[in-house]
């Protein structure tokens, strides 16, 4: 089977990108192919997926052209992913299948607005958000801490640490409550640097710990605000992942907003032989 791709990242968070412009190259895009893909060692290797459909074609409906269908490592669907829109959205304008610096991306999450800025920075309004109480997590290695429930289109736990380091190796997903994530969670480990200034580690549903997550930041960028009892909007966070820097904007209607870099760092045409 033989079909271009591209490969991209922002904050190293890290997805192979999939053109299938009119949904005939893909069909459904299985599970275990998107796995296999994803692979470190026996596939190419990323987070995640990102299929790049017309919104007509992924039988979406949307104001946007463009659908972003993404697919965690192990092959699940999640509804939003931060990083991934922005590195979405390089990859329209590099292409120049759009023609504005402002333009709207199709996700299961609803449409997201971006805006390219004049340093290439890429800001995503990600919309509105949720939060609900408190609920242990606990790592392997056996650290427990109380950790908020945040919703930015998928759902996170949002645990204060003293060090991010606490956290261990994050090899294996930590325990958390079924009850209250019926369908999974993302989980981040966040410590303070300073004022409106946090560094974060996260373990994603579906793709293990990764060096980013932007659905993440934001959720952190949130409970940050909660815990400083900080009302004011616009407020700024910016939040350090290990594969860099992202900053979340609370703005003026409660939305949160994505700020980041996004890069596409090699593209070609595949013959998939596995
Ligand atoms: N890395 C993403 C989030 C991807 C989805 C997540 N693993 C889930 O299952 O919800 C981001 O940048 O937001």
């Amino acid at each position: 089977m033989t079909f271009s791709w591209q490969k991209g990242h922002g904050t190293e968070n890290d997805f192979v990108l999939l053109p299938d412009h009119d949904g005939t190259v893909h069909g459904d895009l299985d599970p275990s192919f998107v796995a296999a893909l994803c692979h470190r060692r026996r596939g190419i290797g990323a987070d995640g997926v990102l299929r790049v459909i017309r919104s007509s074609a992924a039988g979406v409906t949307s104001e946007a052209e463009w659908f972003m269908d993404y697919r965690n490592a192990d092959g699940s669907i999640s509804e939003m992913c931060g990083n991934g829109v922005r590195v979405f959205a390089r990859h329209l304008l590099d292409e120049k299948l759009v023609d504005t610096d402002r333009f709207a991306v199709a996700t299961r999450d609803g449409d997201k607005l971006v805006s390219v800025g004049a340093d290439g920075q890429i800001a995503v309004d990600m919309g509105a958000f949720s939060i609900g109480g408190y609920s242990e997590v606990r790592t392997s290695e056996g650290l427990a801490v109380t950790a908020r429930e945040v919703h930015t289109g998928n759902p996170h736990a949002v645990a204060f640490v003293d060090d991010v380091e606490q956290a261990g190796t994050l090899l294996t997903e930590p325990r958390f409550d079924r009850e209250v994530y019926p369908e999974g969670v993302n989980i981040e480990f966040v410590a303070r640097r300073g004022p409106g200034h946090v560094r974060m580690r996260v373990h994603e549903r579906g793709s293990g710990e990764t060096r980013s997550c932007g659905t993440g930041a934001c959720a952190v960028g949130i409970a940050t605000a909660l815990a400083d009892g900080d009302t004011a909007r616009p407020t700024e966070y910016r939040i350090d992942v290990p594969g860099g820097t992202v900053h979340v904007t609370l703005d003026e209607n409660d939305h949160v907003v994505l700020t980041g870099p996004a890069e596409i760092v090699a593209r070609g045409e595949m013959e998939w032989m596995a």
